[in-house]
């Protein structure tokens, strides 16, 4: 690392990226060049970067936030190769991950122990843009954008240093990637957000990692019933393996879903767990949580366009619904902490990879991601360089 420290400090690195040009159609792999991180800037090269569900989302066209040509990717982990002026927490050949959420320990957000979403830099990362709406991306000449402040599908890229979180050298880069999104998110969404207890009755929909790491969550604090929905039912196999207790497919029902699941679960759940992105099964979640007490976490992303409704009626007889990004976490604190669990053994990140595969191999992982085929698709990103 040294000597590539030195020889490309300061300078453009002409690289290879995975370049979204306009939505529904292939990433192109293409030459970028990367601009020298700028004040409170860091440039990483990126070792590990798995696809989430929201990478096909923007790619669909349905954030309504999205803008092309981007360079999407937002789970990740690298090491550092350069870092900007100011740049005080990290340096040169530490390893990281990128996160979605900052942490700039000044804002209102960051102030408050309530949230953990630091606007910071919200407005222009909305907007595919650094602090100072400029780019640091450019491939034939035109600028391109980032996205969710990391852009991940690249060899390289220029990340805030109030969006890294600095993990220790003995950590295995290719599974805490991972802990950039999906698995933190189900994880903090039973820890923090519903703050499940031991004994409680949980239903979970989507079992994708996200849907998988709220199953893992549940398990641990120790929920006595789990019941994992999806319309895949290859995906209950490895429900089962974290710990659900029941499986359901909708596609096999006659009654709607959430009467089917007041009925046989003992008038619903104590918590459930929205992790699709589907308004219509987020009103099921709603409404199978118990009356009186049931909380229901939304979790998925929903199109741009769509709104949830249910009866207010709903929510009169005591049922809570909630919502979760990056499962609650204050990600700068909390990522450490969640590596050293997953060195410690009390989370198993190899059960979330279904597959690992090489970074030109990205179409395929997106087409297998559509098709419901894989959990994590985990990409060596040097793969190009061998
Ligand atoms: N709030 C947050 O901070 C985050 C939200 N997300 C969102 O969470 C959701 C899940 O993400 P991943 O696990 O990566 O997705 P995934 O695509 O791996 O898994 C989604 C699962 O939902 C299932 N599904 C689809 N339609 C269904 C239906 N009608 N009923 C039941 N199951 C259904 C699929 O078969 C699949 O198993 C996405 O909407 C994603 O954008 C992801 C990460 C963070
Ligand atoms: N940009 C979208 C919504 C996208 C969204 O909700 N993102 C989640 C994280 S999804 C990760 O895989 C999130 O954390 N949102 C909080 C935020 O501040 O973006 C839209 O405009 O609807
Ligand atoms: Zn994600
Ligand atoms: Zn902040």
């Amino acid at each position: 690392m040294s000597s590539d420290r030195s020889s490309t400090q300061g300078k453009i690195i002409k690289c290879k990226a995975a370049i979204a040009w306009s939505a529904k159609s292939p990433l192109k792999f293409e030459e970028i060049e990367v601009s020298p991180p700028e004040k409170g800037e860091v440039r990483i090269k990126n070792l590990f970067a798995a696809l989430c569900h929201t990478d096909a989302y923007t790619l669909d066209g349905l954030d309504p936030e999205g803008v092309f040509p981007v360079i999407l990717g937002h789970e990740a982990s690298g090491i550092v190769e350069s870092v900007g002026e100011g740049v005080t927490s990290i340096q040169p050949g530490d390893y990281v991950i990128p996160l979605y959420i900052p942490q700039c320990y000044k804002c209102e957000y960051c102030l408050n122990p309530k949230t953990n979403l630091c606007q910071a830099v919200r407005a222009t990362q909305g907007q595919g843009l650094m602090p100072d709406k400029t780019v640091r991306y450019k491939c034939q000449g035109k600028d391109v954008y980032h996205f969710m402040g990391c852009s991940s599908f690249s060899e390289y890229s220029v990340v805030l240093e109030i969006s890294l979180c600095k993990v220790d050298k003995d950590a295995p880069l290719e599974k805490v990637c991972l802990l950039g999104c999906g698995v933190s998110t189900g994880y903090g969404a039973v820890i923090n957000t519903a703050k499940v207890e031991k004994g409680a009755r949980v239903a979970v929909f989507g079992l994708g990692a996200v849907g998988l790491a709220v199953i893992m969550g549940a398990k641990q604090v120790g929920a006595s019933q789990i019941v994992a929905i999806d319309t895949n039912p290859e995906k209950f196999e490895l429900a089962r393996q974290f710990g659900a207790t029941d499986v359901v497919n909708p596609k096999e029902l006659k009654d709607p879903l959430q009467q089917y699941l007041v009925e046989k679960f003992d008038a619903g759940f104590d918590y459930t767990f929205e992790c699709v992105g589907n308004v219509e099964v987020m009103r099921a979640a709603l409404e199978c949580a118990h009356k009186g007490w049931g909380v229901s976490i939304i979790v998925g992303v929903a199109a741009s366009g769509q709104e949830i409704k249910t009866r207010p009626f709903q929510l009169v007889t005591g049922r809570t619904w909630k919502g979760t990004a990056f499962g609650g976490w204050k990600s700068r604190d909390s990522v450490p902490k969640l590596v050293q669990e997953t060195k410690d053994g009390i989370m198993n990140l190899d059960l979330f990879i279904s597959h690992k595969m090489l970074f030109a191999q990205i179409n395929e992982a997106f087409d297998l991601l559509h098709a419901g085929k894989c959990v994590r698709i985990v990409l060596d990103m040097t793969s190009s360089e061998k």
